[in-house]
């Protein structure tokens, strides 16, 4: 069963947008936004350590292990954890179109359980934009990239520009995150680059 909220409706005059010109081609990794992000970053020991990939059009895929510190259940994996997972791979999916963006919203369907040790083959694509608004939707399958679906996804991401994180992080890690070259680099190309 799915029943998504209105707000993930996209309102009718939403454009389907296009690829950013200089986006990632087709099977490029996308690479770590954030050394530390729980989700995606090298850095992060606890993380998820997800790595995405461009796919055609505006669509990202992505695999996830799931390992024993993600169970909830005995042997499962935790439900929240998974949500993290789709989080993830639905926030690369700004990057095709060189937005920096937060999720507003995300609704889950949890389909069906996903034992400890399991590869989640996660696929997500961008439906819409209004605005600032990004809608998108993204879905989690085991046993392989075509098996059954385990997790079902739909997101609006809300764009924001870098001030969002320098006025609202907390300062020790956003003065080290200006004091990298790289970090500052990333994100203020996607300022330049409308
Ligand atoms: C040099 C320094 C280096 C730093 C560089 C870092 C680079 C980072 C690169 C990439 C980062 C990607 C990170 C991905 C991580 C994975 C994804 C996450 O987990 S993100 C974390 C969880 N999310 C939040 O923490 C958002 C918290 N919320 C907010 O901050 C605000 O509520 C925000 C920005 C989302 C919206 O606030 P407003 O004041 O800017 O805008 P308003 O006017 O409220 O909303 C704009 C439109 O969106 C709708 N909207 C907003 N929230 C909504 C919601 N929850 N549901 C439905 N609609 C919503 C509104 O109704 C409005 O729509 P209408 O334009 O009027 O049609």
């Amino acid at each position: 069963m799915s029943g998504t909220s209105a707000a993930l409706k996209p309102p009718a005059d939403a454009v389907r947008p296009v690829r950013h010109p200089e986006a990632p081609a087709p099977g490029e990794l996308l690479g770590a936004h954030y050394e530390h992000c729980f989700g995606c970053g090298e850095g992060q020991r606890h993380g998820l350590h997800l790595q995405a990939r461009a796919g055609d059009g505006l669509s990202v895929t992505a695999e996830f292990t799931v390992q024993a510190a993600h169970q909830g259940a005995p042997g499962l994996a935790h439900g929240g954890i998974l949500t993290t997972a789709l989080d993830e791979t639905l926030g690369s999916l700004n990057w095709l179109l060189r937005v920096i963006a937060v999720t507003g919203r995300l609704e889950t369907d949890f389909v069906r359980p996903v034992p400890v040790d399991t590869v989640l083959h996660l696929d997500a694509e961008i439906t819409a934009v209004h605005g600032r608004k990004i809608y998108s939707r993204a879905t989690g399958r085991i046993g392989g990239p075509d098996g059954p679906v385990a997790v079902r996804a739909e997101a609006l991401f809300i764009e924001v520009k870098v001030d969002h994180f320098i006025e609202n992080g907390r300062p020790a890690e956003i003065e080290a995150a200006m004091a990298d070259p790289d970090q500052v680099r990333r994100a203020r190309a996607f300022e330049v680059n409308p």
